[in-house]
């Protein structure tokens, strides 16, 4: 009988600056995907709504409080080694100003920049979301 790996539920964020501007973080080496650029988030725990996992999660790594958000999409993933399931929202308004709350890097990026960056293969349909969702013309 082949048995299926337990998939991870993950909240995550596209979040935009009021000069429209999509904020990454570079995930550390070691960790799963590591030295690729995602949007922030992480784990969704048991009975947590996911709009709860975002503001939490966004509050631990970035110290930013999510005002707004709304979903955009949902991404099925399966890894060799992991299976995700990755709910990704936009993140519309927010207070403060995020940092690297866990030393992570982080930089504000245009949209038109996005493929410019290495991001896991899960992250491939939500690019091009985003990229359609903003507007951004394929060169
Ligand atoms: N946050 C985030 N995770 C992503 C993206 N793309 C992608 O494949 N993932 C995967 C990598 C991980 O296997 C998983 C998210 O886990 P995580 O490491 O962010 O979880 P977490 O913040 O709760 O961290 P930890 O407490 O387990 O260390 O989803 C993405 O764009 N953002
Ligand atoms: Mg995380």
């Amino acid at each position: 009988m082949v048995m299926e790996k337990k998939r991870i539920h993950v909240a995550a964020g596209v979040i935009l600056s009021a000069g429209g501007n999509i904020l990454l973080a570079l995930r550390p080496q070691t960790a799963h995907q590591g030295g690729l650029w995602e949007f922030p988030g992480g784990k969704v725990e048991t009975g947590e709504p996911v709009a709860d996992a975002l503001a939490r999660e966004l509050r631990e790594e970035l110290a930013i409080s999510v005002t707004d958000c709304e979903q955009l999409i949902e991404v099925s993933h399966d890894y060799p080694d992991k299976s995700v399931l990755l709910d990704v929202w936009l993140v519309t308004a927010f207070t403060g100003e995020p940092v690297g709350n866990e030393g992570q890097t982080v930089r504000w990026v245009s949209p038109e920049k996005l493929s410019d960056y290495q991001f896991p293969a899960a992250n491939v349909p939500i690019v091009e979301a985003v990229e359609k969702h903003l507007g951004v013309q394929a060169l």
